[in-house]
């Protein structure tokens, strides 16, 4: 299992915790549209990181993407694997194909 699988478990795991116990449960009974907006306060924080030169905390906040984007997946029921099977069905195509399939 590697550490985003296993991060992926414990964020579904505290979708039946007590939001009294732990951060993720909190966020999740706040709704998809609240972890939504969580997840782009941290990708802004990214951002900011790269703009400031600042690769320490851009490594911090990546960690924060990552886990948030876990929550908001989590929270409308997408599992990682779906999205891991969209980038491994891109690795047999290039970027720019990619782009006008979606024209
Ligand atoms: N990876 C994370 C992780 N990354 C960030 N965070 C939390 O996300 C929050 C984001 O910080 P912010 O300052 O933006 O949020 P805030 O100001 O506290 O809240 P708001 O007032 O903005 O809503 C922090 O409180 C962090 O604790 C995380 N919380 C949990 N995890 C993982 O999830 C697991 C389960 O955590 P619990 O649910 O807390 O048991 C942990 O063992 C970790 O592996």
């Amino acid at each position: 299992m590697t550490t985003l699988e296993r991060l992926e478990a414990t964020i579904a795991a505290r979708k039946s915790a007590d939001p009294d116990s732990s951060w993720t449960a909190k966020l999740l009974s706040k709704g998809a549209q609240k972890c939504a907006q969580k997840f782009g306060e941290e990708a802004i924080e990214a951002c900011m990181a790269v703009a400031k030169d600042d690769r320490q905390n851009l490594v911090y906040e990546s960690a924060d993407v990552l886990y948030h984007l876990l929550v908001m997946l989590a929270a409308k029921d997408v599992p990682l694997a779906e999205v891991l099977a969209e980038l491994e069905r891109r690795e047999g195509t290039s970027g720019i194909a990619e782009k006008a399939a979606r024209r």
